[in-house]
């Protein structure tokens, strides 16, 4: 199991860290006991030996004093050796924390290389800067403590392993700087081999520049370093010949993750990148009251705003109360997995970074406010819901994200005639995002907010049955916050009677971009 894919899992290792620390803290108050006792102890005796400072020979003459410091000799000092020996406190809270440990969670590597990438996602997508993440700042916003040297260097390091070296950059200037600006900690014995090790870094990756300025903190703080003198000479020369030879290429190589144009292009609407552009389209579209004819929603109709009229899609406000979303998560959350992702390739189900969250199947018997969940999708849309999907409980947690995908299967042996395709997907936000998690389309530049309690509802096929292209989506990372979603998916099968198909085919306007990646 892994933790940081969702908000639950890292529930779990914030209890683990609870425990952690009361038993350490369990382990300082005796260790200080121990130590106000020793304390105590020695203060006697200093204070035996600085009466005996002022006259050491008056005082030795009194044999009470002599008696007691024989006494102490013998005794005594054993004694304290005999409880630093034996540190009867340390062994059984070692004890203590392995029983603990046997009952709590912990993160594994998984965790740790998954949690970095989130931040170098969220760093992308949302172009943080990179001194302000470190400091705890998101978007303007101060959210709890910033990151330590060692924090900024970890990531550094593992973005370093993986060549990434455009990013790597970044982390280490900001160890750096966290590191030269703490008088502490820049006054320590490694400090400037630490800055050293760090000059190489720079070099590997053509970072000269850095380097250069690094090599001239080191000498300026130690000019008794020659070898540095020596390492400056032959870093100007390499930068000067590189100079006059070929512009000076530095070895990045960007990770695969974010080469393709689709990437790219879902990422700049999920950053808002297109929010002030008024789409033409958009005069066409309405916010209503909508009933679709059913007599219980004439009281309490539907709060419609539609976001695109072709492809269909809407959004629905105010469809569950709290209440109801409550009942759903706390349902779904002891059924919660790794989501995964199909990989052509080795024809299996697989975790994927392009997919990080858990997910649950719930059947709509498990309670009735999901059959309440199916019976509105059903009125809003006025199609056939009775064989749809097992809906799907989605919770996307430190950086969670799904990348631009289509919900229609693009195989044609991932369903049965029967069933036929994915004709609609009908989505219910199940909590607010504070920031980023927008759900993003990535060809119609539209950008859909998370509203808890509303309902996001477009088509994913023409009317002619035909994969509908411009219904290319995922979810953008979640900067902030927690993000909660249920899908219900629908075939197109069951349609025959609600939305016979569309017998003219029209799936051309839509083809441009199948082909566009
Ligand atoms: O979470 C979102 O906003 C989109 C999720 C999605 O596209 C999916 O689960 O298929
Ligand atoms: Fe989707």
């Amino acid at each position: 199991k892994d933790f940081y894919t969702s908000t639950a899992g890292l529930e779990d290792l914030f209890k683990t860290e609870l425990q952690l620390t009361a038993e350490m803290q369990n382990y300082i108050d005796t260790l200080s006991q121990h130590i106000e006792m020793l304390q105590s102890e020695m203060n006697i005796i200093h204070q035996e030996h600085s009466m005996a400072s002022n006259d050491l020979e008056g005082y030795l003459s009194n044999p009470i004093n002599s008696y007691r410091l024989i006494k102490r000799l013998f005794t005594d000092w054993p004694t304290f050796e005999d409880t630093i020996a034996m540190d009867t406190t340390r062994t059984d809270f070692l004890g203590n924390f392995e029983t603990l440990k046997q009952n709590l969670s912990f993160p594994t590597q998984i965790d740790m290389t998954g949690s970095t990438m989130a931040l170098v996602r969220l760093q992308e997508t949302y172009r943080l800067d990179v001194e302000q993440v470190a400091s705890g700042i998101l978007n303007g916003n101060k959210y709890g403590s910033g990151m330590t040297w060692q924090d900024c260097y970890a990531i550094g390091e593992y973005l370093y392993a993986m060549k990434d070296y455009n990013h790597t950059i970044p982390w280490f200037k900001q160890t750096t700087k966290i590191l030269q600006a703490d008088a502490y900690l820049s006054e320590m014995d490694g400090f400037l081999d630490f800055m050293e090790n760090l000059v190489e870094y720079y070099r590997t990756m053509g970072e000269y520049e850095s380097a250069l300025d690094l090599l001239d903190y080191i000498l300026e703080r130690n000019p008794q370093r020659e070898h540095i003198r020596e390492k400056r000479v032959e870093l100007e020369h390499k930068m000067k010949t590189a100079a006059d030879e070929v512009p000076l290429e530095k070895p990045v190589i960007e990770s695969e993750y974010y080469k393709t144009r689709e990437f790219k292009q879902f990422e700049s609407i999920c950053r808002g990148d297109y929010e002030d552009d008024f789409r033409p389209e958009q005069k066409a579209l309405f916010c209503k009251y909508f009933t679709n004819n059913h007599p219980y929603r004439l009281l309490q109709p539907y709060k419609v705003e539609q976001l695109s009229l072709d492809p269909y899609i809407i959004q629905v406000y105010d469809v569950l109360t709290d209440e109801e979303i409550k009942t759903v998560k706390s349902i779904a959350k002891p059924h919660m997995e790794r989501s995964k992702v199909f990989n052509l390739e080795t024809d299996e189900h697989e975790d994927s970074e392009t997919r990080t969250s858990h997910t649950a199947w719930m059947k709509y018997y498990a309670d009735e406010v999901f059959g309440r969940m199916l019976q509105h999708v059903q009125d809003i849309s006025g199609l056939d819901y009775t064989n749809a999907e097992d809906m799907q409980i989605v919770n996307y947690g430190l950086g969670g994200h799904y990348g631009p995908h289509f919900d229609f299967f693009t195989e044609s042996s991932w369903f049965t005639p029967e069933d036929g395709n994915r004709i609609t997907t009908a989505m219910f936000y199940l909590s607010d995002v504070e920031e980023g998690g927008g759900t993003g389309f990535t060809f119609l530049k539209l950008l859909v907010k998370p509203r808890k309690g509303s309902l996001l509802f477009w088509y994913n096929l023409h009317a002619s049955g035909d994969e509908d292209y411009r219904s290319n989506h995922g979810a953008c990372p979640v900067l902030k916050g927690s993000k909660w979603i249920a899908n219900i998916w629908v075939r197109e099968r069951d349609q025959f009677l609600t939305k016979p198909c569309d017998l003219t085919t029209n799936h051309e306007v839509s083809l441009i971009y199948k082909e566009l990646f």
